[in-house]
């Protein structure tokens, strides 16, 4: 895969000197492929990239070619022009006959007509078409991006995406309309063409041929210099938008600590950039243009001496000498146009081969079955075995029957509150850890795996408080869960059933989670919170109000059909939060992934939520990123995880007595721990020892 930004300019810059001067773009981060360390993969040729193209254009082949046709036909009518010069100059100029004279002049309007009337069919059998093979692009650009799992989306910039998205598609369809099928029709045109004029006059048909060798040779050499430079001027554009999205969204900030200017310095530099490398496209074609039009004027030049030599000796008549000028002439544009159409080609294959490069990207395979589980759950297994979407975007279906908890007719949903029955019968049901390693994709190599040996075990029904210092990994584990990570080693178990087996859509119903990071979408609030239970109605939307607290959006202008701006800024952030945990709670899920969900609420609306929120646990199995006592206070046990590594497990007073780390977790304050007896609020009653953990995280304690 190509990188999108510094490999494609450096290799820019080796044949660009304006490329290679400029300075290095502000937010220079690597793009994908360079922090993946590959090196660019070489282009392929250009026709075979824009090939690439035919599984989108197929659909609408017919009315391409149809229109593709109708131009040629209208190009080759304008080739009829000089011919009836020819009759005209030699027959009824010569003859002085005014009647041949009207006649011609009308066959040549009726021509003129007939071509321009063609022209405008043909882009009106074009236009339609193509905005929709845009829009299928799109819509396919965007299915990957919401497939692809959140490792892809943490390392591309997403302005590279954007740009994917918007303006590379633009130039796509444009090319589809123009360059591509009046690189056909010119070509043709100028086929044609030539045999005219070597069928009127083949010496001088030949001095007009002379120029076709150095031109090809000219062009190959222009389209490798200028594919590097419009992979650069693409990717510059890619860089532009995320400067643009990054100060936009994070507007506050730069108001906050007033950094516009280095922010407007950063956008100058990188347009600076973008403006060197377009400058660089243009010299480029410029020079391709002064030979493009320089050479056939020269042969012209030389073709018109000789031809009127010719007809002063009187071995060419007039009429052949001004049919075949005319036709040389209408081959103009042609020509000079095949500068413009090949730096659209480029452009375009750099927009297809930046296209691709996301939409193959390979989406995860799920861990294959183990040979007993498939021999008897084929039909789960090959669910969850996804592996690469088919275009279509269809999902793995649900889980078999045999699968769902007796009585559950919603997959996945077990509303009511009791704890749900296990989702395979297996005796040892809730979420387990076993030896569960994890390590970020991108993380340096040697450094320790971000989560090393967890083992952890929530049972059914019980809310399970994970605390750790800042940075411990308490986020990433709870990711692990409705697997925006993939596990590294060992496995997760829900009910006994390894998570890995279980069809994602299935998973993401059984499993409700709230982050850290409430974020909202543009739209109603009602539909925010909504989009956290397939098929809720009015009834669950206004209890997740209730249980989070967020009744506030019946007081908003328009109740919860009011409309939130992006990523729900028009609120506040306890109000977004809350928002947040409603959409975690309204599907009533078997399992809750909350992480650190009352942050950022008042002592007084977090005690609220608190006391509705234990209502709700009392009936899942939850896992609860922590930080202040009174949210550890929510759960009947707790876990510490400290180093990556899961060191103690136990109730609240527990680790209050036997833990230093969490007692110094507990109190905010390394001086002044904690003690066990003087929590803040009383801790539920300890009923077991806590488990003090080895460091390798191998207990066998009240946690398994
Ligand atoms: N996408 C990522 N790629 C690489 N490393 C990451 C990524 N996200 C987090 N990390 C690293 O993983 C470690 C654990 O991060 P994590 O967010 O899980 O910590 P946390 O315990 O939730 O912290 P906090 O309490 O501050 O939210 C940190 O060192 C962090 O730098």
């Amino acid at each position: 895969m190509p990188p999108p930004t510094d490999s494609a300019a450096s290799t820019a810059a080796t044949a660009a000197p304006a490329v290679r001067t400029e300075p290095r773009t502000p937010d220079s981060r690597p793009g994908p492929a360079v922090s993946a360390g590959k090196p660019p993969a070489p282009r392929k040729s250009t026709v075979r990239t824009l090939l690439r193209l035919w599984p989108y254009v197929r659909p609408v082949r017919t009315r391409l070619f149809t229109a593709a046709g109708v131009a040629v036909i209208a190009s080759c009518l304008g080739l009829l022009i000089p011919l009836v010069l020819k009759w005209m100059v030699d027959g009824p100029v010569a003859a002085r006959d005014p009647g041949g004279v009207w006649l011609g002049g009308g066959l040549l309007l009726l021509l003129g007509i007939t071509e321009a009337g063609l022209f405008g069919l043909r882009r009106w059998l074009v236009a339609r078409p193509l905005a929709g093979v845009e829009a299928a692009m799109r819509a396919n650009l965007y299915g990957r991006l919401q497939r692809l799992p959140v490792a892809f989306h943490d390392r591309w910039p997403s302005g590279q995406l954007l740009s994917r998205a918007t303006t590379d598609l633009q130039l796509l369809r444009m090319f589809l309309a123009f360059p591509l099928t009046f690189l056909l029709v010119n070509s043709v045109t100028i086929l044609v063409g030539c045999a005219i004029l070597l069928s009127q006059e083949w010496t001088l048909g030949l001095v007009l041929l002379g120029p076709v060798l150095p031109l090809v040779v000219l062009c190959s050499l222009f389209e490798a210099r200028y594919s590097l430079a419009a992979r650069t001027a693409r990717d510059q554009v890619g860089d532009l938008t995320t400067v643009v999205e990054e100060g936009v969204l994070g507007i506050r900030v730069v108001k906050g600590f007033g950094r516009h200017r280095s922010q407007a310095r950063a956008f100058r530099e990188l347009s600076h950039k973008l403006r060197g490398t377009e400058l660089y496209k243009a010299r480029l074609l410029a020079g391709l243009l002064a030979v493009i039009m320089t050479l056939p004027e020269l042969a012209l030049g030389t073709a018109l001496v000789l031809g009127t030599l010719q007809v002063s000796e009187g071995t060419l008549s007039a009429g052949t000498l001004v049919a075949f000028l005319s036709t040389a002439l209408a081959l103009r544009w042609p020509v000079e146009s095949i500068g413009f159409l090949l730096a659209m080609s480029q452009d375009s294959a750099t927009a297809t081969e930046r296209h691709f490069e996301v939409v193959d990207t390979p989406l995860p395979r799920d861990t294959p079955l183990p040979r007993d589980a498939a021999a008897t759950d084929g039909a789960t297994g090959a669910a969850g075995r996804a592996g690469p979407a088919p275009a279509s975007g269809s999902l793995p279906g649900p889980v078999p029957d045999e699968n769902r908890p007796p009585g559950e007719t919603t997959p996945g949903r077990s509303r009511g509150g009791a704890p749900s029955p296990s989702l395979s019968g297996a005796p040892e049901g809730g979420l387990r850890f076993e030896g569960v390693e994890f390590r970020y994709p991108d993380a340096p190599a040697g450094t320790p795996a971000t989560l090393r040996g967890i083992d952890l075990h929530i049972r059914p029904g019980e809310t399970m408080a994970l605390v750790g210092a800042t940075g411990s990994g308490k986020t990433t584990l709870t990711a692990l869960v409705p697997r925006l990570y993939e596990v590294t080693g060992g496995r997760i178990t829900l009910d006994g059933t390894d998570i890995t087996r279980l069809p994602r859509t299935r998973l993401r119903e059984l499993i409700a989670v709230a982050f850290e990071d409430p974020t909202l979408f543009s739209a109603t609030v009602g539909e925010n919170v909504l989009m956290g239970a397939d098929g809720a109605g009015e009834g669950e939307l206004n209890r997740a109000l209730e249980v989070a607290q967020a009744e506030f959006a019946h007081a908003l202008p328009h109740g919860v059909r009011t409309q939130v701006g992006e990523q729900g800024l028009s609120l506040s952030g306890g109000q977004r939060q809350r928002l947040a945990l409603a959409r975690a709670v309204v599907g009533e899920p078997r399992f809750l992934v909350l992480d650190d969900p009352l942050s950022a609420l008042d002592v007084h609306t977090e005690a609220l939520v608190e006391a509705a929120l234990r209502r709700i646990l009392s009936g899942t199995t939850a896992l609860v990123v922590a930080h202040r006592p009174s949210t550890v206070l929510l759960a009947d046990r707790v876990a510490l995880l400290s180093g990556g590594r899961i060191t103690a497990v136990g109730t609240h007073q527990e680790l209050l007595r036997s833990d230093p780390e969490y007692r110094t977790l507990m109190s905010g304050d390394p001086q002044n721990p904690v003690s066990g007896e003087g929590t803040p609020a009383g801790g539920p009653p300890g009923t077991a020892s806590p488990t003090r953990r080895s460091p390798a995280g191998a207990d066998g304690g009240t946690s398994r």
